[in-house]
């Protein structure tokens, strides 16, 4: 005789039964994951091929598309370049400015480059700054100077940053067409982990900005008011610049220092600021007087980010700093 718990048991065990025959093969699980994965893919790569956000592998190619080199590890012999340009007995100027609390960056700075940058070149430091006497004394190496220049400081770090284009300027007018090969202007901000040689010297060089190298171009930080000198419209752009590392022979980054620093007066005048002061400018600058050499991220790195396997060596980075304690103002 059948009774209650009979009937739901036998219940049970046909549902049982049935979810078990309905329930696909773990092949079939397999197969619908697969097309799963690959209609996410495709929608990705469209997305990409889109140019929506990301895209970028170009970024890694060693060339830009107007084919100047993208200088990174494994793209240059470091003794065989060094020796070819020894032989011309250059000097590298090296512009830096350090005003306000950013003094404090000067000694790591000055030291790590006495054991990087440039080793066994002649180079020049040129080291701008309202506080002389906190221009630290370090030793440094056989070819090498240091030069204190006294200017005044202001009382907003954008205004500090962007007079570097005016500076710049005339320090190249001023000494450098006669006393320099090539010359570079730093953040100071800064310090050198690894080499960095004669391979990124050039006509006009750029940094690569660790934040926006795999970032497609309309996204980038550009200036994007038409009012502003430094506007760059949308769908328009190759690379991100990094305002902390410019370069070249004295009478391009002259021409590049000049244009930015009429282009920041015409903003001025107006009243407006660029999104990101002279780094809006040069990006500017570089979208229509392109470098003939770019250097990649290794060159121009940032502390708080970690080192990602596609980047093999950081060179020179960013180092932390609480932007609340050095400088004037928010
Ligand atoms: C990594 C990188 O590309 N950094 C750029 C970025 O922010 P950063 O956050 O790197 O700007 P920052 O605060 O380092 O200022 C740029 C530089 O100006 C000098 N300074 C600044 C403030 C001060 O009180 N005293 C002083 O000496 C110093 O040389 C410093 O390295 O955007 C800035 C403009 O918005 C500049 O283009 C920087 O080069
Ligand atoms: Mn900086």
């Amino acid at each position: 005789m059948l009774n209650a718990s009979h009937l739901l048991t036998n219940e049970a065990l046909h549902s049982k039964k049935r979810t078990q025959t309905q329930r696909p093969k773990i092949s079939v699980w397999f197969c619908r994951f697969g097309v799963w994965f690959r209609c996410l893919s495709v929608r990705f790569q469209k997305l990409c091929d889109n140019k929506d956000f990301v895209c970028k592998k170009s970024n890694f190619l060693p060339m830009a598309p107007w084919l100047a080199p993208i200088v990174r590890e494994g793209t240059f012999d470091p003794t065989l370049i060094d020796a070819i340009y020894k032989k011309q007995n250059i000097t590298i100027a090296t512009a830096v400015f350090a005003l306000g609390k950013y003094t404090q960056f000067l000694k790591d700075f000055l030291e790590s480059a006495e054991q990087n940058y440039f080793v066994g070149f002649r180079v020049h430091y040129y080291v701008f700054t309202d506080l002389p006497e906190l221009v630290p004394a370090v030793k440094l190496g056989e070819g090498r100077q240091l030069t204190v220049l006294t200017v005044a400081s202001s009382n907003r770090w954008q205004e500090i940053s962007l007079r570097r284009m005016e500076r710049l300027e005339k320090l190249i007018e001023s000494r450098l067409v006669n006393e320099a090969d090539y010359v570079f202007s730093l953040d100071v901000d800064t310090k050198f982990y690894g080499r960095w040689g004669a391979e990124t010297l050039g006509r006009l060089v750029g940094a690569i900005h660790p934040w926006f190298y795999k970032t497609h171009h309309d996204w980038f930080p550009y200036e994007r008011r038409p009012e502003s000198q430094a506007y760059i419209p949308y769908s328009e752009g190759d690379y991100y610049y990094g305002g902390a590392v410019i370069g070249g022979l004295p009478k391009d980054v002259y021409q590049l220092a000049k244009t930015c620093k009429e282009r920041l007066d015409i903003d001025a005048a107006k009243s407006i600021e660029a999104a990101w002061q002279e780094e809006s400018h040069l990006n500017k600058y570089f979208l229509y007087n392109k470098p003939s050499k770019l250097l990649s991220p290794e060159y121009l790195w940032d502390n708080i980010k970690s080192k990602p396997q596609e980047i093999k060596i950081i060179r020179f980075s960013q180092v932390n700093k609480n932007y609340y304690e050095v400088r004037p103002n928010p």
